[in-house]
């Protein structure tokens, strides 16, 4: 993991692309090498210029030149193709180890962070911010290095030949500079700026497409969904805007900057007739000042990839740097399963939603919670399953806390089922493997039956082989469920938490499900959370919680005699059963 990060940003992507440092040196190696092969025609034309008109007729010279020249063309192009080649490789080596940086981050921070963190934010983090990584790594390490090497070699020479000429062949250089600065003023705050429209806009855009159900359902479809709207449109000003400020520096520079010979050839001219500059040196400055200009505005190209590395660094040391759930790497050894919570508080931000939970989970039990909606039961859950760290007290498994407790023990000891259990993009088959992937066929096929869902799943199109879409928007939101269900069967650990677990489930195929839940969980720790309060009476503890605290616990029958607000909400659900069935 890398925390060692701030401070300057092109340290920080040379950080990123030091473990394949050896590709890039033999691409730096190989361009410079092409590079100096690219300068030899230049000089080649310049020496036969020269002969030329000093009246050489010997034909066999020029050959030997021209053949000189084109070697070297070709040995520039192969080279200058080897050397992109291995800073390509190198590059997309570190780009998906960054990305692989990113995603498994992601599975190590709190949960608060994914949940309040756009996901359209988080996509581009992964994939276009370290895609413009792209340009730097592949291209700015080899062909900048190399593209400023030619004129200063050229430069350097000139200045042996003839220093007045070199200096005058220079002139256009500081107009052309000063353009790129203009140019460049701002560029760190326009480039953040346009970075955080898009960054709304992707968010925007992945909101947009999430919720495209309701934007139809309310009539809000394209144009009139004003937030998508707005975020296309200022993304696109902003741009526009940016690019009208730079516009003039850029045409200045880019015409400015090739014109050398415009001073080369008057003061040239006036220098040959004074007598002070010999003819030979007048067109060997004429013809190399004309490859100053090529190689340094290539090069100057790429400091708006290097200007941009700030900001996209920036971006996903971001996500790189959010603290992290502190959790040992080692397994520790757990007397018992019991789970006990001792004067747990919890706050997501500021409002306290958990104040001061004490209660004991006994091991292979079922332990029921219930209570107003909003009153804090998923959250108690998912403190059990250590989606976030407590903000007071402790939460222990086996006498142990959950903070003693590595990622990877945790997630063995845990099955949570929550009420929208992600279903990705694939067969339903590979889905429910999810909960174990080494589990073959048969034995993917024999926990569907065994938790009640192997008949609905024959008869889906193409049974197993069905791919439930993204999110499993093909499937109806019971049917999603009841995989979500069987795939935490398959995983058999021996704590499992089902958190709403079966409310899309109709009536009459929720019996089922519970009877294949409790025969699978038999002799685990169950951990339930259910509104449909007929579903938890055989619990052998029900812990009935309001406004963050426990109100009551103990058994159905000790509930509805001790606990007015389990009475209540008992006879309030059965009343609301029977109005269904009448
Ligand atoms: N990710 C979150 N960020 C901020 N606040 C949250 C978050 N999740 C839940 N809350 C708030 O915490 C409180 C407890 O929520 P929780 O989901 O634990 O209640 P619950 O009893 O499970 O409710 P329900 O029965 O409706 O699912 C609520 O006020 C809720 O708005």
């Amino acid at each position: 993991m890398d925390q060692s990060q701030g401070g300057n940003p092109f340290g920080r992507l040379i950080e990123f692309a030091r473990p394949h440092k050896t590709g890039y040196i033999v691409s730096v190696v190989l361009a410079v090498l092409g590079v100096a092969f690219g300068i030899v025609p230049y000089f080649a034309t310049a020496r036969m210029t020269i002969e030329l008109l000093s009246g050489n007729r010997d034909l066999s010279f020029y050959m030997v030149w021209c053949l000189i020249s084109g070697g070297c063309f070709v040995l520039k192009a192969i080279l200058m193709g080897i050397s992109t080649r291995a800073s390509h490789e190198a590059t997309f080596e570190v780009l998906s180890e960054a990305r692989r940086k990113i995603a498994s981050k992601l599975t190590r921070v709190p949960m608060g962070y994914i949940l309040n963190t756009p996901s359209g934010q988080l996509k581009n983090g992964m994939v276009e911010r370290i895609e413009q990584l792209e340009v730097p790594l592949a291209h700015v390490i080899p062909e900048m290095t190399s593209n400023l090497l030619v004129p200063i070699a050229i430069i350097v020479y000139l200045f042996v030949l003839d220093w007045r000429m070199a200096l005058v062949s220079l002139i256009t250089i500081p107009v052309g500079m000063m353009c790129y600065m203009g140019m460049m003023k701002e560029y760190p705050k326009k480039y953040g700026e346009v970075v955080k429209a898009g960054n709304h806009m992707s968010a925007t855009t992945v909101e947009y497409i999430g919720g495209i159900e309701v934007i139809k359902a309310f009539n809000q479809a394209d144009n009139s969904y004003q937030k998508f709207t707005d975020a296309v449109h200022a993304n696109a000003d902003l741009i526009l805007d940016w690019m009208k400020d730079t516009q003039k520096y850029s045409a200045i520079m880019m015409s400015v900057w090739p014109a050398a010979l415009i001073s080369v050839l008057p003061v040239g001219c006036l220098f040959y007739m004074s007598g002070s500059l010999s003819a030979a040196t007048f067109i060997t400055v004429t013809v190399l000042s004309l490859g100053i200009a090529g190689p340094l505005v290539a090069a100057m190209f790429f400091t708006d990839d290097i200007a941009k590395i700030g900001t996209v660094m920036g971006e996903i040391d971001g996500i790189l740097n959010q603290p992290e759930l502190v959790r040992p790497e080692r397994k520790c050894d757990l007397q018992n399963l019991d789970i006990a919570l001792e004067n747990v508080h919890f706050a997501y931000e500021e409002k306290e939603v958990l104040k001061g939970i004490d209660l004991t989970i006994p091991q292979g039990k079922i332990t029921a919670f219930v209570g107003p909606s909003g009153s804090g039961k998923s959250t108690i859950a998912k403190l059990i399953a250590s989606f976030w760290d407590v903000t007071g007290g402790l939460i222990t498994i086996g006498d142990k806390s959950v903070k003693e407790i590595s990622n990877d023990q945790l997630n063995d000891l845990i099955s949570y089922v929550s009420q929208d259990n992600y279903l990705f993009n694939d067969t339903v088959r590979n889905n429910i493997r999810m909960g174990k992937p080494e589990a073959s066929d048969s034995e993917v096929e024999q926990i569907a039956k065994d938790s009640g869902c192997h008949e609905f799943i024959m008869n889906l199109e193409h049974g197993y082989e069905t791919v439930v879409g993204g999110a499993g928007g093909h499937l109806s939101g019971g049917e999603r469920q009841r995989i979500a269900i069987a795939r935490a069967m398959l995983k058999n650990a021996p704590i499992v938490i089902l958190d709403e677990a079966t409310s899309y489930t109709d009536p009459e195929n929720e019996a089922v499900i519970q009877e294949a839940i409790s025969r699978l969980t038999k002799g685990k720790t169950l951990i339930v959370i259910a509104h449909r309060l007929s579903t938890i009476t055989d619990s052998d503890q029900i812990v009935v919680v309001k406004d963050g605290t426990i109100q009551a616990k103990g058994t159905h029958e000790e509930l509805l005699k001790e606990c007015s607000l389990y009475h209540t909400m008992w006879t309030a659900h059965m009343d609301a059963k029977e109005v269904k069935t009448a």
